[in-house]
């Protein structure tokens, strides 16, 4: 598989803090890649590299196949569009002029630009003024300069932060749009619900280490679901198993987390041998967004 970002041991230290630790990101090209982490992960940090706007302290990173460095670095970008905090353009001006200037910058054909503005519907709202744009408008005209250069890679870091569901939702579709002509897109966000069902690729981040990469199956599959047991003693049975796996009671049922199916045998075995009567035993139903808690510790989601 090709990949369009990859970086090997990509770390960033401020002083003696690492926020960024030993990144092997794989980002596949095609894909619509969902990179989650709780506030202060180190997100922004990595996308900054990944686009050189900050220096890691070490590692490499390679896009579409080439080192990404400051003597790259041109080049490369003529390929990335990117929305890095916040949204881009100049307040004073409309939409339409902000475009120009994009135009002119980059020396565009005006098709093309007016292809990406048609792109992020925003081809009715050009002439007014951007600081009276919502901020979803704002976003979707920032997203319109990344993508004026035609590019086959858009980094976008959480565009979709302070957005009300409606706009939440535009931005999902349009990002589902841009990966079906052929972009693609690396999103960052701290929520799972904002790009989940959109991702078809999700990287985690918590402390500045990728606890998980993969599919959305293979995070489900990663996790291991609590084993809810039911029987004729509830507190006798959870008083037994708690030192040794943290259960906990929950209504009737003794919650296990972290039991594979040996362990399952186990504690039954366990209780049954102390005269308990079980009766019931079952994997609850788990979310991708419990996994995701799961994994992050809950930090700051
Ligand atoms: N220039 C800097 N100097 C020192 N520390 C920094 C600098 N930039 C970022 N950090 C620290 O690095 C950590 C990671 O920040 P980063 O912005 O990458 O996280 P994030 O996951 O994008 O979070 P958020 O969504 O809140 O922006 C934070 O603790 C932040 O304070």
């Amino acid at each position: 598989m090709s990949h369009i970002v990859a970086t090997d041991g990509l770390t960033k230290r401020y002083g003696k803090r690492a926020v960024v630790q030993n990144l092997d990101l794989r980002v596949p090209t095609g894909c619509v890649y969902g990179f989650l982490g709780p506030n202060g992960s180190g997100k922004s940090t990595t996308m900054k590299m990944l686009l050189s706007l900050v220096q890691p302290s070490s590692g490499e990173v390679r896009v579409m196949g080439r080192p990404m460095n400051r003597a790259t670095r041109r080049r490369l970008l003529a390929d990335i569009g990117s929305l890095i905090e916040s949204p881009p353009g100049y307040a004073h001006l409309t939409g339409r002029e902000n475009m120009r200037l994009v135009q002119r910058t980059l020396g565009l054909p005006e098709g093309q630009v007016e292809h990406a503005v048609r792109t992020v519907r925003m081809h009715q709202q050009l002439d007014k003024r951007v600081r009276d744009y919502s901020l979803g408008m704002k976003q979707r005209l920032g997203i319109a300069m990344a993508l004026a250069r035609r590019p086959r890679l858009l980094i976008l870091d959480e565009p979709t932060n302070g957005l009300d569901p409606a706009g939440i939702e535009e931005i999902r579709e349009l990002l589902r749009r841009l990966a079906d002509a052929g972009v693609t897109v690396m999103v960052s966000s701290h929520l799972l619900g904002e790009i989940d069902r959109t991702a078809t690729m999700l990287g985690i981040l918590s402390g500045g280490r990728l606890i998980f990469q993969g599919t959305r199956a293979e995070l489900l599959a990663a996790s291991t679901p609590d084993v809810l047991i039911d029987g004729s003693e509830p507190e006798r049975a959870n008083a037994l198993l708690q030192a040794e796996t943290g259960s906990r009671l929950d209504g009737a049922s003794v919650r296990v987390p972290g039991l594979d199916d040996k362990a399952t045998a186990r504690a039954v075995a366990l209780l049954v041998g102390a005269g308990i009567g079980v009766h019931g035993v079952r994997r609850d139903e788990q979310s991708l967004e419990d996994v995701f808690m799961d994994l992050t510790g809950g930090g700051g989601l």
